[in-house]
């Protein structure tokens, strides 16, 4: 590893890269770049600075023609975050991708309306030809399909104003789902002359963060813009390949860039202390060879790997673990009493099992088109139980009244005043109001433990919320079908299933995907970082197929497939588990553990000593 870079000349690095990324940002000479740089670099540090500066020298002149810069983030929390840090200005646009593509072809009433009905016509078709060839296995099933599209076909035809909302369900007959805005945001940005002109004329500038997991469909829609309108538009990346770790990315962004872009260096990592700078310069050693440096203050750190027996109690493995961190790091922090440290495993499933959701979290990620929305927890059916029913049974517990007469003010359709015909009516409706919740609340009394059927079910008959379309069918089917028969497509299949779950297993996800609890998954960390940290690594009770540590470590050869990806340079197994562990260990600030829980120990044990991984007295089998 290179020598640390002192205070000085971290400032006169820093500043020099910012500088690189002001000339790009000139109005009368816009220029693009694409800043790609190690975890820890500082990238989203230098996107706040160099907009800062931006206010300074260009933020009257754009406020007064009415322009602004656009900041696209990867979720909420870090749009909440950005905006935060650039003080609220107006100047700034920070919004994810779903909003800000919504926002700009939104005024395109009546071309979306033609792409809905040209994607649902071919649709259509699709699966009539399917039906026609006899080219499915279930034909009821499919023939289902096509009358729930021809329905939607229906309503998009009698449609004039579609509506969208980033993080709501998007269930209304006029609504248009989240996969869909993508797709018309990616057409109209390559085909619509009309709002390329009224993008580059508002936002001039547009920045994206965490570049590397944005679909990759869009950013080849504005490569191609910014290549049309180089003078007037600048198209700011920031990311690392690195950390790419959901499969909608463009894999090899990056490569090919236009010769005219500005490709700044950042190879500081300010956040990990220097063992672990040198850990993950190995890890990342065979994809791209970018080491790291640490800064003079970083401290030393410690990296412990624990390998442990697959059939260990994992709870008190991973106390035990807690509890010799303590000792070498002489950090109370790690020790059982304090936990104050983020314990991250593999997949949602491992914090499922631990914390109580597993039926939950399998039937609904047994679906494909499930599976983002489960693991980032925007899943729009459950909006109905994480935003409405469940902080009204939390504030119940609370005796809080005021909190639990908001919720239902702000979503009960029984409250809408469009619905009030006259004072009577309105006081009609607040009565059924006051009975719903109780009906609700009912079903938790002398400790009951209700389904989360039940709860649709009450729900469903006091009119307090509104239900979204699939439990409605599913409500009305059960109803009508007693016997079970349905024509449900896999993903209503996998709600039939999932209604049949306590509702308690509902409560423990959302504590959990909101971060309360002391879990996260490797996913779940991108972009954050934590003192202490401890990796969970365990392939058997991950069960995917998708990350294998045991092949990443060596203790498990790869398949045929891995091999022919690899050759093929598609992305393996082995590849995508690099960077997650890559992203999980560049997490911690101060020290981290790795628990592996594997037969294999000694393998890996001789394999991690081999390829330089770590020490000999960092390694500890554990028995
Ligand atoms: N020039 C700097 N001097 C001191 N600390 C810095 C500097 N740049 C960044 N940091 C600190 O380093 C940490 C990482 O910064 P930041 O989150 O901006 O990095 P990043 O490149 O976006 O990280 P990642 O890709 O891993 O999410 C933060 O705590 C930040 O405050």
């Amino acid at each position: 590893m290179k020598r640390p870079y002192n205070e000085l000349n971290i400032q006169e690095y820093e500043a020099s890269v910012n500088n690189q990324i002001m000339s790009c940002l000139d109005p009368d000479n816009l220029k693009s770049f694409f800043l790609f740089a190690g975890a820890g670099s500082g990238k989203t540090r230098s996107l706040v600075q160099v907009l800062d500066q931006f206010k300074f020298h260009y933020g009257n002149s754009f406020r007064i023609q009415g322009r602004k810069v656009a900041v696209i983030t990867y979720t909420n929390a870090a749009r909440d975050e950005i905006e935060r840090r650039l003080q609220y200005d107006p100047l700034f646009y920070v919004s994810t991708i779903h909003s800000f593509i919504w926002g700009i072809i939104k005024p395109f009433q009546i071309d979306i309306k033609k792409w809905l009905i040209n994607s649902l016509s071919n649709n259509l078709q699709e699966l009539s030809d399917k039906l026609q060839k006899g080219r499915t296995r279930d034909p009821e099933k499919l023939k289902a399909e096509i009358s729930s599209k021809e329905r939607r076909l229906e309503h998009v035809t009698n449609t004039n104003q579609f509506i969208y909302s980033p993080d709501g369900d998007n269930q209304r007959f006029n609504s248009i789902n989240h996969s869909d805005v993508i797709k018309i945001g990616q057409q109209f940005l390559m085909e619509n002359a009309l709002m390329q002109k009224i993008l580059k004329n508002k936002y001039p500038v547009l920045l994206i963060d965490e570049s590397q997991d944005t679909s990759k469909y869009l950013i080849e829609a504005l490569f191609e813009m910014q290549e049309k309108h180089k003078e007037s538009f600048s198209l700011g990346l920031f990311g690392d390949t690195m950390q790419r770790i959901y499969s909608d990315g463009k894999h090899d962004l990056g490569s090919n860039l236009p010769d005219d872009w500005i490709t700044p260096v950042k190879e500081i990592n300010h956040r990990c202390p220097t063992r672990i700078i040198k850990l993950i310069n190995k890890i990342r050693e065979p994809v791209d060879n970018q080491d790291q440096v640490p800064g003079e203050y970083n401290n030393k750190g410690i990296v412990r790997m624990f390998l442990c027996p697959s059939d260990s109690n994992k709870e008190l493995m991973e106390e035990e673990v807690a509890r010799i961190m303590s000792e070498l790091t002489k950090d109370g922090s790690w020790s059982c009493d304090a936990s104050d440290y983020k314990t991250l495993i593999l997949e949602h499933h491992m914090a499922a099992n631990r914390l109580g959701f597993s039926d939950l979290f399998q039937t609904l990620y047994s679906v494909k088109g499930l599976q983002n929305g489960v693991l980032d927890g925007n899943l729009p059916e459950l909006s109905l139980f994480t935003k409405r029913i469940l902080p009204i049974i939390r504030s119940n517990i609370l005796q809080d009244d005021y909190t639990v007469t908001k919720i239902v003010n702000k979503y009960s359709p029984l409250l809408d005043r469009k619905h009030f015909n006259n004072k009577e009516n309105q006081v009609e409706n607040l009565k059924l109001a006051k009975q719903g919740v109780q009906d609700l609340l009912s079903l938790w009394t002398n400790d009951k433990e209700p389904m989360i059927e039940e709860v649709i079910q009450s729900i469903y008959n006091s009119g307090l919320f509104t239900i979204p379309e699939k439990f409605k069918l599913l409500i009305e089917e059960e109803i009508s079908q007693p016997d079970g028969k349905d024509n449900f497509s896999d993903e209503l299949d996998a709600w039939k299933d999932f209604i049949k779950i306590p509702f308690s297993q509902i409560e423990a996800y959302d504590t959990y995907i909101k971060g309360d609890a002391k879990f996260e998954t490797h996913q779940g960390v991108k972009g954050l970082e934590y003192p202490r940290i401890m990796v969970v690594i365990d392939d058997e009770e991950s069960r995917g197929f998708m990350f294998s540590y045991e092949k990443l470590f060596g203790a498990k050869k790869k398949t045929a497939t891995d091999l022919r990806n690899e050759a093929e340079g598609k992305d393996s197994s082995v590849e995508r588990t690099r960077r997650l562990f890559y992203v999980t260990c560049s997490r911690a600030q101060e020290s981290l553990a790795i628990v592996a829980y594997s037969n294999k120990s000694e393998l890996i044990k001789t394999h991690l000593l081999e390829e330089n991984w770590l020490d000999e007295d960092e390694i500890i089998i554990m028995s």
